[in-house]
């Protein structure tokens, strides 16, 4: 790692206040928006890298010292361990033991304790695989998530539960969608050559995605003020062709009138305009701050579409009772399948916010649906490999639904590990068999309205 403008122990500092703060309820990316921006991409990578290794982090803190200590002790205790867990470790066990007892001495508060964390920290350097070798059979340390969440993979995907954890212990690859309407893919990928980017052009089921070897900041890529290019992970690049593929305006009207129900940021929007330029599209969130969001990025991309604060559950609010051809419920789920690319996740969610979640995707199914002319499509989709919010939510939905058609969809989405991890998991089964799949998690279920 290249030697950080802000000294280790000041961003170490600051991680422990991150996650001391996940800790208490909040996300990391509210926490990380009052940072000075300087700091931030140094925070975020260390306070992400350690909630990877967060359970087994508190694990070995229990070995160390049976008492917790003081929150903000224990936060950057755990944080210094947490790192040193990580493989391979940011900084050697010294250089973090070091800097973690220089960050508790300029701390208000710490000063005092700074020898014993001292002690706690050189006794994991000397003690390290026996300490190691001693959490191992504590489900929570050597998963890295809840319990509940561990037991409800392992309920959900007998045959895939340890691959859907271990992947969420990886760096997140970063995903392009190339905007077709200003040029190809190989033309774009040339142009990222030529950038000294790293690329490959993504499998069949994405024919304008492509991966980067290595993330890169968006201002870095060649046209992306200019909205040539937007990121996106595979996965989510699959919504907007499986819902229009086919699908025609009803009774020859002159454009297709979409509903994108949940749309912000609006990458899903930006798609299915990317696709069918004409599209009426209709892009509702019920956060008002994320609808700038989404403004945004259409105004980037040069596409535009109605974009409304309403809540998608009530109609009689928003809607002028004209139908859809096509409707897209992107719905608000526990961002399960997409654990690696925000590891504050699984410590915040609780398992009774599922429940709640999967009452959320039910009313929003069933307010949506009469929305639709027949003949009509709905996606329904979500960021999750929990089935309470996929596959049983799709089959509640049809069971009370006599007119939905399933059309053929991609089900549940579980992604595959990298080169080197364990075998291959179902990634899609129009993913390259040769090619690694690097999919986040996702659900997808596919309704036609049958014509009455
Ligand atoms: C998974 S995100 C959508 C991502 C988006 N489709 C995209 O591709 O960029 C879910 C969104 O649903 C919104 N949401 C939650 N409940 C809603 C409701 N009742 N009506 C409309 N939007 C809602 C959230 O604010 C959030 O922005």
């Amino acid at each position: 790692m290249n030697e950080p403008k802000t000294p280790l122990w000041q961003q170490l500092q600051a991680t422990a206040a991150a996650l001391q703060a996940v800790r208490q309820g909040q996300s990391l990316t509210a926490w990380l928006a009052a940072l000075p921006a300087a700091q931030r991409p140094g925070v975020q990578a260390l306070a992400s890298q350690a909630l990877r290794q967060w359970g087994r982090a508190q694990a070995l803190r229990q070995q160390l010292a049976r008492r917790a200590p003081p929150p903000p002790l224990d936060a950057l205790l755990c944080c210094a361990l947490a790192l040193a867990c990580c493989e391979p470790p940011p900084y050697s066990d010294f250089t973090l033991a070091d800097q973690a007892v220089e960050a508790a001495r300029r701390q208000r508060g710490l000063r005092a304790q700074a020898g014993f964390l001292n002690a706690c920290l050189r006794r994991f350097g000397r003690e390290r695989a026996a300490l190691l070798a001693a959490v191992q059979a504590d489900p929570v340390a050597r998963w890295n998530h809840p319990l509940w969440w561990v037991q409800r993979l392992q309920r959900d995907h007998p045959a895939h539960w340890q691959a859907l954890l271990e992947q969420a212990q990886e760096m997140p690859p970063m995903a392009l969608r190339v905007n077709l309407r200003q040029g190809s893919r190989e033309a774009y990928l040339q142009q990222l050559a030529q950038a000294q980017l790293a690329a490959r052009a993504l499998g069949p089921a994405h024919p304008a995605g492509i991966v980067l070897a290595r993330p890169a900041p968006v201002q870095a890529l060649p046209g992306f003020a200019q909205g040539r290019v937007s990121v996106q992970d595979g996965a989510a690049q699959r919504a907007a062709p499986l819902l229009l593929q086919g699908l025609a305006p009803a009774g020859g009207a002159p454009a297709l009138r979409v509903l994108d129900a949940c749309a912000a940021p609006g990458g899903k929007t930006a798609h299915l305009l990317e696709l069918r330029p004409g599209a009426e599209v209709l892009a509702l969130d019920v956060d008002a701050a994320r609808c700038a969001r989404i403004r945004g990025n259409l105004a980037r991309l040069g596409l535009a579409a109605e974009v409304r604060a309403a809540d998608a559950a009530r109609p009689a609010q928003w809607w002028d009772g004209r139908p859809f051809d096509a409707i897209l419920l992107d719905a608000p789920c526990s961002a399960s399948g997409i654990s690696r690319r925000h590891p504050d996740a699984r410590w915040l969610r609780r398992e009774s916010d599922l429940a709640a979640l999967a009452a959320t995707q039910r009313r929003l199914l069933a307010a949506l649906w009469p929305l639709l002319r027949p003949g009509g499509r709905l996606l329904y989709a979500t960021c999750s490999v929990f089935r309470a919010e996929g596959q049983e939510q799709a089959d509640h939905f049809r069971a009370a639904h006599p007119d939905a058609l399933a059309l053929p969809a991609p089900g549940h989405l579980l992604p595959a590990l990298a080169p080197g991890g364990n075998p291959a998991e179902k990634c899609g089964e129009d993913t390259d068999a040769h090619e690694p799949c690097t999919e986040d998690g996702f659900f997808y279920a596919l309704f036609e309205k049958s014509a009455a």
